[in-house]
């Protein structure tokens, strides 16, 4: 039977492993803590420090797995390579995994060796040269530990003031071992949008259509899909989508971040992984959602189209304080009404701002609003409570 290794047992991975078993495959999930969302519905779990290469090592020897599913940044993604150079299959390679693990690594193959157009940015190892860095780029701006993901340790420097503040915070904010962080000037979008992208092993990359989202904290509060655009302007990001994925080698799916501005489109990041505004697709917006294209992606099962069947919109449900129970209320009011769905992770324990649930909606593409959508989503989210 075939074997996956998924590193990384969040929500995502959770929607990851539901998909495989449903075609058949064996997932071992992975984590730093017991009983996280995609341990609960995997054949097997395992504890470890992702960030320690020796018992990522042990566990990878033990299992001997098909396939390596990275479903988060924080792992020892160094050791990727010498995994492939042992025959194991890292999705979607070593490369896309190591270089997405460290804003520096991606940022920079974007902006210098593949051209891509980028915010300014510059980095900072201390909060003396992140004073140096901002008197470069200028304020308003945006720092970043370059190990973090969903916003932690993200803030935007608006006066002189916020500097030492924005760098305190970003060292607690720190997922990873490293102390660095990138300072991006502010872009002044009008929209952002994620442009998930199949790569497969027969060399046929197909695109979903554009996903919209509203970011707070850095982190996604609701997304949409579509996101309505210019056709040229879609095209440009699918071009620096397909260069960006390109170059980092590999099948699975990616969620390519883009600004768009009034001066053009921006590259901002990429997950070489499903994404989390991408959980829209859970309102079956698509044939396929974008976990069922990751496993087919992964085990080198050919798609041919991805065809969007009907509007849909997500919006996440956050939990407001520390704890370690967990319950829910509210759920009725969104059982009950039309056209909706909703997930809730089983995420063991609560801190502020955690996301532990999701509301998706949706409406024909003929007949629906994609504002109202969204706007039904948000407020049965609100109608959830975590205690
Ligand atoms: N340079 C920038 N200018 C304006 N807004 C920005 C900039 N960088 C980030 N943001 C805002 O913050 C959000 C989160 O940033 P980013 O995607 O880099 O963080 P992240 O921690 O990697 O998040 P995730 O892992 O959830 O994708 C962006 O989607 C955008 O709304
Ligand atoms: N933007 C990245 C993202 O959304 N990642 C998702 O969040 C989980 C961590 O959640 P936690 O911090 O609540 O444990 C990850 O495991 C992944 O599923
Ligand atoms: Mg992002």
């Amino acid at each position: 039977m075939t074997k996956i290794l998924l590193l990384g047992s969040g929500e995502l991975g959770k929607e990851f492993v539901i998909a495989a078993q449903r075609i058949g495959q064996t997932v071992i999930a992975v984590d730093s803590y017991p009983n996280a969302p995609a341990m609960q519905v995997a054949h097997l779990s395992e504890v470890i420090n992702m960030l320690d290469g020796e018992a990522l090592d042990t566990i990878v020897a033990k299992h001997n797995p098909d396939y390596i599913v990275p479903e988060i940044e924080a792992i020892r993604t160094e050791r990727f390579y010498e995994y492939e150079k042992q025959g194991y299959t890292v999705i979607p390679s070593a490369k896309a995994a190591n270089f997405t693990m460290n804003r520096k690594a991606i940022r920079d193959l974007a902006a210098k060796d593949l051209g891509l157009k980028t915010a300014q940015y510059r980095y900072a190892t201390s909060a003396a040269s992140l004073h140096k860095a901002v008197a470069e780029i200028g304020m308003p701006c945006v720092v970043k530990p370059l190990m973090s993901s969903s916003g932690k340790g993200q803030s935007t420097i608006k006066t002189e003031a916020d500097i030492d503040k924005a760098w305190t915070y970003s060292q607690e904010g720190s997922r990873g071992d490293v102390a660095e962080v990138i300072v991006e000037a502010f872009v002044n979008f009008n929209y952002e949008i994620t442009l998930l992208t199949l790569t497969q092993r027969n060399g046929n990359t197909l695109f979903c259509a554009p996903i919209g989202h509203r970011q707070e904290r850095g982190d996604y509060q609701e997304s949409w899909q579509p996101a309505t655009m210019k056709d040229a302007v879609l095209q440009e990001a699918q071009q620096m989508a397909a260069k960006v994925t390109n170059a980092l080698t590999g099948a699975g799916i990616w969620g390519v971040e883009f600004f768009v501005a009034d001066d053009g489109v921006y590259f901002s990041e990429l997950s070489p992984r499903p994404h989390d505004t991408g959980m829209v697709t859970l309102a079956n917006t698509q044939n396929f959602n974008q976990f069922e294209l990751h496993v087919r992606a992964v085990i080198g099962l050919p798609i041919s189209e991805i065809t969007l069947e009907r509007m849909g919109a997500s919006a996440v449900v956050l939990a407001s304080k520390e704890s370690d129970t967990v319950s829910y209320s509210g759920l009725e009011a969104v059982s009950e009404a039309s056209k909706t769905d909703f997930r809730i992770f089983g995420k063991p324990t609560t801190r502020p701002y955690r996301r532990m649930g999701v509301v998706v909606a949706y409406d024909s593409l003929s007949e629906g609003n994609i504002s109202e959508v969204t706007q039904k989503a948000k407020d049965l989210a609100a109608k959830i409570k975590v205690h």
